[in-house]
């Protein structure tokens, strides 16, 4: 089991910070936690899971966005693990903010290199099998969201693994094969033939095959978003989604990409979240 770090209350409910050896990655991992006031007494609470973006790890959210207010009012726990391996010692791994360190793009690397990338395996399994051994947590009910590179995650992960109720993002990377933090990534960490493998990593790729339930998608992004033309293009993903997903693509006028956006739209993203999990 992860071990103990840091416990802090907050808003009647504990922000907790572990640490863990992980086996998908092979290196020493953290992770956050927040479980809400409902989670005691034998209660068990469903789970959100917040994906972040470049250069952060899972202590930015914990501590920018102020989501435990709203998470705590709705009896729900918030996990959010960090972003990428760490200390791996791979050569150039520190070199660029965008790729390696900070950036594992929520994918299994296949580059031999780069193999201990398993950020898709270790979200998807090792995690969510580390967290069944908190008894405050009903892991099974769960829905996932992420910001950026974590918004492209949440997307990615939903519509592959059926595990979660509803998806929601701030200022995702919808079409990561065409847009250049993408395709670095994919080319990184996928090798020879990436445009081929990257399409099970694209949401919108993957949106236009897939065939399961219509879930339900919130995504806000900010019309002063810097990385708006470049890297996120939220309409294309809306457009392949029209008819298969129950996807609501807000543009907020004059928000940027930062964590004051994230700030302001949280609560509509949890209370979103709440609607679609089953409170026990
Ligand atoms: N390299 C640029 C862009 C990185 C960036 O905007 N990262 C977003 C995710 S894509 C973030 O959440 N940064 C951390 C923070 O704002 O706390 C920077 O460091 O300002």
């Amino acid at each position: 089991m992860a071990e103990l770090v840091k416990t802090n209350k907050m808003f009647g409910g504990l922000v907790k910070r572990y640490a863990h050896q992980s086996t998908q990655l092979g290196c020493k991992m953290h992770f956050s936690l927040f479980t809400p006031p409902a989670a005691t007494n034998g209660n068990k609470v469903p789970v959100v899971y917040f994906l972040s973006g470049l250069t952060c790890t899972d202590e930015n959210f914990t501590q920018k966005s102020g989501a435990q207010r709203k998470a705590a009012e709705l009896g729900l726990a918030l996990v959010a693990p960090d972003t990428s391996p760490r200390g791996l010692g791979i050569e150039g791994e520190d070199e660029s903010w965008d790729f390696g360190t900070g950036a594992g793009f929520y994918l299994d690397a296949t580059v031999d290199k780069w193999r201990q990338y398993r950020m898709y395996s270790y979200i998807t399994e090792e995690l969510p099998a580390l967290l069944r051994s908190l008894p405050e947590l009903d892991v099974d009910n769960a829905s996932i969201m992420g910001h950026s590179m974590g918004g492209h995650g949440a997307l990615v992960i939903g519509l592959t693994k059926p595990t979660y109720k509803s998806i929601s993002a701030f200022a995702p990377i919808c079409n990561p094969s065409v847009v250049p933090w993408g395709q670095k990534a994919f080319e990184g960490y996928l090798g020879e033939g990436w445009q081929e493998a990257g399409k099970r990593y694209d949401a919108t790729e993957l949106v236009r095959q897939y065939n399961g339930p219509v879930l339900p998608v919130l995504m806000d992004t900010g019309t002063d978003d810097d990385f708006l033309e470049k890297q996120l293009h939220p309409w294309t993903f809306e457009k392949a989604a029209s008819g298969k997903l129950e996807v609501e693509n807000r543009m907020q006028p004059q928000y940027d990409h930062s964590y004051y956006t994230i700030a302001t739209f949280i609560d509509d993203h949890l209370a979103f979240h709440a609607k679609h999990l089953t409170s026990s």
